[in-house]
């Protein structure tokens, strides 16, 4: 008789938590073909499902990711007279800045139309062609983006530690957008083809001259009280936006309950607290347009109230700049859905987003 049984202890849901794929497999010349199609599968689930993902198998040592993060500290915490050294400018001004890349002070940053608690610090791809004119004291003139990097002196090793990285980042970027290809199932690779070729390869071409961005992150503790009760959140790191290209890779320092990702339900937030030795992956604009929507760039956010000054170093790995990105029609067919964009550059896409992300 169950009426006579000690009730059992009310089952706890397993936390969910997102996905770790072993991208080991798309960097290693010799794994199996079963192998690069098991991480396929998983990243397609893990696309569908959340658009983020931890990534492993990434060959990049521990000792490296903690000395990229260290860096990064000690130059935050460097004086701010040091820092604002290699600021920022708006394109086109007296200070020979290309409003993008430099040191941007605390609040300088905004999202949705609110300041975010942080500053940073911004690196791109080098210009291929810097279209520097003489005059302005030697600084010149640059249009938005055009300028040289402004690299930190502070401390004098970070820019070869990161040069470094940078390098190492590329390939694991390549390794993932080649996966996305083939779990997106485009096709056999053609050879010669060209940038508008729809097969597994698609994503790697249009990435060869990725135009990547470097940001290093610094977050002091939010201040605002918070209220566990009310979901009216008034102060955040990073207000919440989706990235702009194709992969992040995000390497975070072990603070936990920073990083938020919106769910499918459209109102849940899951902490994408950092794995050691992991990097937290997602998706960005251009992906869900390539891919007609099947695979989405969710939102994301920060909101740091707990201990301590918050470093993250995100690295995007996006389009080349001149790509054209449009949807594939391969993805329209199985979506059932009308093309989500009629297509532009990812340039295109780029500046109109760093045009709005500074207080004036
Ligand atoms: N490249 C990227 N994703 N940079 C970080 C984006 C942060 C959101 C941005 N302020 C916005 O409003 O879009
Ligand atoms: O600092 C983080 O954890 C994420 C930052 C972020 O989402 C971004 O810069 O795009
Ligand atoms: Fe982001």
């Amino acid at each position: 008789m169950t009426g006579c049984l000690p009730p059992s202890p009310a089952a706890t849901p397993p936390i969910e938590s997102l996905p770790i794929i072993d991208i080991s497999p798309y960097l290693d010349p010799s794994s199996s073909p079963r192998s690069r199609q098991e991480t396929a599968s998983a990243i397609n689930r893990a696309c569908i499902d959340y658009g983020f993902f931890y990534l492993t198998g990434h060959d990049i040592p521990t000792s490296k990711l903690d000395e990229v993060i260290s860096l990064a500290r000690q130059f935050f915490f460097s004086p701010l007279s040091e820092k604002n050294k290699i600021k920022r400018y708006d394109a086109g001004g007296p200070e020979g800045g290309d409003g993008a890349r430099g040191y941007q002070g605390m609040g300088e940053n905004i999202t949705l139309g609110r300041r975010d608690v942080q500053e940073a610090v911004d690196l791109y791809r080098e210009w291929d062609h810097s279209p520097k004119e003489e005059g302005n004291g030697g600084k010149g003139t640059y249009k938005t983006l055009q300028g040289p990097n402004l690299w930190p002196a502070q401390p004098p090793e970070l820019k070869e530690v990161y040069l470094d990285y940078i390098d190492q980042l590329m390939k694991v970027g390549e390794a993932v957008v080649r996966a996305m290809g083939t779990a997106l199932d485009l096709g056999a690779p053609q050879p010669n083809a060209n940038t508008t070729t729809e097969d597994g390869d698609v994503f790697v071409r249009n990435t060869d001259h990725s135009f990547w961005v470097m940001r290093m992150i610094g977050y002091p503790p939010l201040q605002a009280p918070y209220n566990p009760d009310s979901s009216d959140v008034t102060e955040f790191s990073c207000g919440e936006h989706t990235d702009y290209g194709c992969v992040t890779l995000l390497l975070a320092d072990p603070t936990p309950g920073a990083l938020q990702v919106l769910l499918k339900d459209n109102k849940t937030w899951l902490n994408a607290d950092p794995i050691p030795g992991h990097f937290v992956v997602n998706i960005g604009d251009m992906i869900e347009r390539w891919t007609n929507g099947i695979w989405k760039s969710n939102k994301h956010r920060v909101i740091h109230r707990g201990e301590g000054y918050r470093v993250s170093v995100p690295f995007f790995y996006e389009p080349n700049f001149e790509a054209m990105v449009k949807p594939l029609g391969k993805c329209v067919e199985r979506s059932g859905e009308a093309p989500v964009h009629e297509g532009n550059t990812y340039g295109e896409h780029l500046l109109g987003k760093v045009f709005n992300n500074f207080y004036k």
